[in-house]
């Protein structure tokens, strides 16, 4: 077959690997009543069920850069499919707190490499010109799995009830690691390209320096610590929005049905569908990378600064919002091609992930710091057990989130001003062997 074809088929089937991911972290909103049920669990349990999955994620980011550096995508993706579908299938099967915490962070220890894995095989499969496309294609799975774990969730849910679904998902995925196993390959059988500087990169490349020394080097890296500040404000900002406070701050403050204001998550969750792939595709086309940062950053501040100014906004505006964090992402994505065209592809893994650390210890740290916000406003009025919020404490939340934007605008104005533009070199992936740290 065809390598440009085949490649387009292998990427599909890790991204339905990552897709199953996808699902399980955001499917405790959908699943909360029947979970506090099925575990006999309280709220604040139920939270630090669904939290599992995150500290785990986050912890084992750099953990997992390093494996897929030293075994290649195929084979840390079917190890970590098995994982997190034998996770799935103990999940459905738990009816205890404590079996239910171990088995949904076992999910969160296999779902873990999934993502860097990907971003390491297309490293491999496509050129650095395409890069930035297909990690906007594989952030897209993040909306599509929000939009999966919302309303065909729960409607698979109430036809046949929550166990036989995650029971399901388990028996895909070890399909899934089967098929990764089989058939993907960390590496084209040849060139895909013709031009030396644009063929892809073999992952067993010779090491001419130890990997020890490329870690400190990673690490050690000012660009690392930006791009890992502009992903810890912006992942952080955006999870907490479509995955915790968007909806209670729509039902609170314009007095409308959970399952109304979860529409505006949902269109969310399309901006994070559509925007990274598009502004992904947009930077490779024109080879621009920081301005697109600098100008995505600024347009996110904005977004946050209508849902936090005084007064109540139309709900139109408030949508535009919601839908505009989303797309915006897709800024913010460029931060994966930047981080892996600073350092050889031996490190690729490394590097991605070590960014992705700190996008998901945003993504844990600012529900409590803009929970923080809301409960020093709290009403002291409780419906259903949740607390209702006064909008001065939705604003000082949202305000929060504007200044971590703000932040985030600030690192990329000193990555673009810090690089010959911060764009895609005219050599593609850093040649095996080389170093360019
Ligand atoms: N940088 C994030 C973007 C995101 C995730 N959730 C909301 N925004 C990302 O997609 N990381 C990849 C991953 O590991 O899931």
């Amino acid at each position: 077959m065809d390598l440009r074809k085949r490649r387009w088929i292998l990427w599909i089937l890790l991204a339905l690997v990552f897709l199953l991911v996808n699902v399980y972290r955001l499917s405790s909103a959908v699943l909360a009543d029947r979970l506090m049920a099925g575990f006999d669990v309280s709220g604040a349990q139920l939270g630090t069920l669904h939290a599992s999955f995150f500290y785990v994620y986050a912890l084992l980011q750099l953990p997992a850069g390093v494996l897929v550096d030293r075994i290649g995508p195929r084979r840390t993706v079917t190890a970590g499919c098995l994982l997190l579908s034998l996770g799935a299938i103990g999940f459905a099967a738990s009816t205890g707190f404590y079996t239910g915490f171990l088995t949904r962070a076992l999910i969160g220890v296999g779902g873990s490499v999934v993502f860097v894995s990907i971003m390491r095989f297309c490293v491999s499969w496509y050129r650095a010109d395409e890069y930035a496309t297909m990690s906007g294609l594989t952030v897209a799975i993040v909306g599509l799995g929000g939009i999966l774990a919302a309303t065909p969730l729960a409607v698979a849910t109430d036809a046949i009830g929550w166990r036989p679904v995650i029971f399901g998902l388990g028996l895909s995925g070890l399909c899934l690691s089967a098929g990764v196993y089989l058939f993907v390959r960390d590496d084209p059988p040849e060139p895909l390209y013709e031009d030396e500087n644009e063929k892809s990169v073999p992952s067993t490349a010779k090491r001419q320096i130890t990997y020890r020394k490329r870690v400190a080097r990673v690490l050690a890296h000012p660009r690392t610590w930006l791009v890992g500040t502009i992903l810890f404000c912006t992942t952080g900002t955006v999870t907490t929005l479509l995955g915790l406070w968007g909806v209670p701050f729509v039902v609170q403050t314009y007095d409308v049905s959970v399952t109304t204001a979860s529409q505006y998550t949902l269109l969310g969750s399309v901006g994070l569908l559509v925007g990274p792939p598009a502004i992904g595709w947009l930077s490779d086309r024109l080879g621009r990378r920081t301005e697109l940062l600098v100008a995505g950053s600024g347009a996110y501040i904005l977004a946050f600064l209508v849902l936090a100014s005084p007064g109540r906004q139309p709900l139109a505006l408030v949508a535009v919002a919601y839908f505009s964090i989303g797309l915006l992402t897709g800024a913010f994505t460029l931060g994966y091609p930047v981080i892996k065209e600073q350092f050889s592809v031996q490190t690729s893994g490394l590097s991605t992930a070590t960014v992705n650390c700190a996008g998901f210890t945003g993504a844990a740290a600012f529900p409590t710091l803009m929970g923080a916000a809301l409960d020093a406003y709290w009403t002291g009025e409780t419906v259903g057990g949740t607390r209702v919020y006064t909008d001065v404490g939705y604003q000082i939340a949202f305000a929060i989130a504007a200044v971590a934007a703000l932040v985030a605008l600030l690192c990329s104005v000193i990555l673009h001003r810090t690089s010959d533009g911060g764009n895609p070199e005219p050599t593609r992936s850093s040649p095996a062997g080389s170093e360019s740290e």
